[in-house]
């Protein structure tokens, strides 16, 4: 064979959009999670892909039959954050040539229906509602490179898809005028977005007993990063959803990279786990109806009342806090 011109310099492969519900059942309570998955492995690989060596390969089916078996024997399998970390922790106690497994999931809602008359309404214990289409993101890297009695896990959380809007509580002034300017300043606007938000946790050292995957979850629920100490990704989760909901509810806003900031610095402060913040927000803009052809008057801050949304363009604001 002619010499190659490249070299393989990272390989990584698994099974992606692996879709799960999962019922765990307590007496006549139900509780229900559905997740989608992405679980992807690096290792001793290379030949695979250079040699056609498929010794070396776990097959994504069976990823996908490992996902589905994580999920039936999980007792995390309830929080995203740990399935994810047991999943993880899993492949590469399962594989000795794997030493990497990068596992996404995301959490669809599903929350209890309320029943019954005014004052006495309740969760129902077994009927689901999907309210809402943000989903719940976690991330997770779990590295042994360094040997399978020095495991590393990477933890990061987030949301994702949660529309909101508001029809007053901002404005968009003194930006740079010059000849390329047509948007005119503005004390009042709508303001809408879909947040995608992710944070990142401080790196946790999974300990000795990784070999027993379930042993090892048990106590990485009691210790991270070699602290004693316990953080839970899923309360964060709660944490980051409010944080963000009532600061763009109550925040005057004087721009979508104010308001963002103000967001993050919040989570920072309210959540001492999380070291950095990433917030990715489009601005998506509805524009008041010219109706002067017709003699009626739409265009004037604060009264305008009729507006066409734009699907495109829309602006996106980014940024990243991390703790000082
Ligand atoms: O909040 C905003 N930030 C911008 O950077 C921007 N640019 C723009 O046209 N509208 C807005 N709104």
């Amino acid at each position: 064979m002619t010499t190659e011109p490249g070299t393989l310099s990272s390989a990584r492969y698994g099974k992606d959009l692996i879709r799960v519900l999962r019922v765990v059942r307590e007496g006549s309570t139900h509780h229900v999670v559905e997740y989608n998955v992405r679980a992807l492995v690096e290792g001793d690989i290379a030949t695979s892909y250079t040699e056609a060596d498929n010794s070396v390969v776990v097959a994504t089916d069976s990823i996908k039959n490992i996902t589905y078996y994580v999920a039936k024997i999980s007792p995390h399998i309830l929080s995203p954050t740990r399935f994810a970390l047991h999943l993880a922790t899993f492949l590469l106690s399962k594989y000795p040539h794997l030493n990497k497994a990068f596992v996404d999931v995301d959490r669809l809602r599903w929350s209890r229906i309320s029943v019954g008359g005014q004052g006495e309404s309740s969760s129902h214990p077994h009927s689901f509602i999907r309210d809402g289409d943000d989903k719940q993101t976690v991330s997770v890297v779990v590295d042994a490179t360094k040997g399978k009695d020095k495991v590393i896990a990477q933890v990061k959380g987030g949301m994702r898809d949660l529309l909101v809007l508001k029809s007053t509580g901002s404005a968009f002034r003194s930006f740079v005028r010059d000849e390329f300017t047509t948007l005119v300043e503005v004390p009042d606007r709508i303001l809408s977005t879909a947040v995608d938000l992710e944070y990142v946790f401080g790196e946790v050292q999974i300990p000795a007993e990784f070999k027993d995957a379930d042993k090892t979850l048990k106590s990485f629920t009691l210790t991270s990063a070699g602290l004693c100490d316990v953080w839970d990704a899923d309360k964060a989760a709660d944490l980051a959803r409010k944080v963000t909901l009532e600061l763009f509810a109550t925040d005057e806003s004087e721009s979508v990279q104010a308001t963002l900031y103000k967001m993050a610095q919040t989570l920072l402060a309210e959540d001492k786990y999380i070291n950095s913040v990433t917030y990715k927000l489009p601005n998506k803009h509805y524009v008041p109806v010219d109706m002067r052809y017709i003699g009626v008057e739409n265009m004037k801050p604060s009264e305008a009342e009729v507006f066409v949304p734009l699907a495109a363009p829309s602006g996106l604001i980014t940024a990243t806090v991390t703790r000082k």
